[in-house]
């Protein structure tokens, strides 16, 4: 695992490097994914890396937990509270929408969550520009594998670093890193709704998806939501649809 560490943190360098960048950042949740991705990040430039947390209508035990884990990286850190800017802009949204006749009352939640994720996007490219710094990726193997994330949302960044990690490989790599054992333990949440949590929306486990990934039987319920999520979300993973050249 330390080989693995320290393999990613030259990744990292020379990805900023490459860029003629100076450094990197990445939103701090409070949850695993992105607390690995912050100790990564300060080990590969100590003097050149933030941590940005971005509260928007969240739980506030979120924001101490991303407290907690700048804490045990050391990393600097900023707060920007979208809270009101989402709420100006999703109601300013709703209002034209319901003076259009076409309000889809089924659709708000998901409409209120992924902009969520969409505002913290452009926030860190913002802070990205000004300090000249990349932004970083929290997406794991089993994340990007089903696309379970926002298309240009928390999708919307420059690398990926644990892309190839099962959620199993992210929490060995986050004992290895000092990321506190409260945050390791947290069940995985979006945070994007009250009560949210990953498993319960996809409705399988990442247990179930890492096995998949690493070719091991499971269930056949479990398979046919994994391949299902996948297949739907190839266009994640993929550069927007060009029509064919005439
Ligand atoms: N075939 C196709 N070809 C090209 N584009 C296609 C498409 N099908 C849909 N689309 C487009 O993609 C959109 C749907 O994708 P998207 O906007 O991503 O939305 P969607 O996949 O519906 O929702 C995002 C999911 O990711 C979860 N999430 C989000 C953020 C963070 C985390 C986390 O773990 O922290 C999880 C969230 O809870 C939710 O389940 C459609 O509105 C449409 O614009
Ligand atoms: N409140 C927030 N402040 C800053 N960044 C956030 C916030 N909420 C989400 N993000 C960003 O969106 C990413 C996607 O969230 P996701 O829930 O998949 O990861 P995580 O919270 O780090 O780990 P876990 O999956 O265990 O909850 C986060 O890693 C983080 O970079
Ligand atoms: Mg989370």
């Amino acid at each position: 695992m330390q080989e693995k560490v320290d393999k990613l943190v030259k990744w990292l360098q020379d990805q900023a490097n490459d860029a003629g960048l100076k450094g990197l950042l990445v939103g701090v949740s409070g949850g695993i994914d992105s607390a690995v991705v912050a100790h990564l990040i300060k080990r590969a430039f100590p003097d050149n890396s933030l941590g940005v947390i971005l509260p928007c209508k969240s739980n506030p035990n979120d924001q101490e937990a991303a407290q907690k884990v700048i804490d045990s990286c050391g990393i600097k850190s900023m707060t920007v509270d979208l809270t009101k800017t989402h709420e100006v802009m999703f109601s300013t949204i709703q209002d034209q929408l319901k003076s259009a006749g076409d309000y889809n009352e089924n659709q708000e939640k998901l409409a209120d969550a992924n902009l969520r994720a969409r505002l913290r996007m452009s926030t860190l490219y913002s802070v990205g520009t000004n300090y000249k710094y990349l932004v970083v990726g929290t997406d794991n193997a089993a994340e990007w594998y089903t696309g379970y994330f926002t298309k240009y949302g928390d999708g919307g960044v420059d690398l990926v670093p644990l892309v190839h990690l099962t959620k199993g490989e992210v929490r060995d790599m986050a004992r290895e890193l000092g990321v506190p054992e409260e945050i390791i333990e947290k069940k995985p949440s979006a945070g994007l709704w009250e009560g949210q949590t990953d498993e319960n929306e996809m409705g399988t486990s990442y247990e179930m998806i890492d096995k998949h990934l690493k070719g091991e039987e499971i269930p056949e319920k479990d398979r046919k939501i994994i391949e299902d999520m996948h297949k739907k979300s190839a266009h994640k993973r993929e550069l927007a649809a060009a029509p064919p050249e005439s």
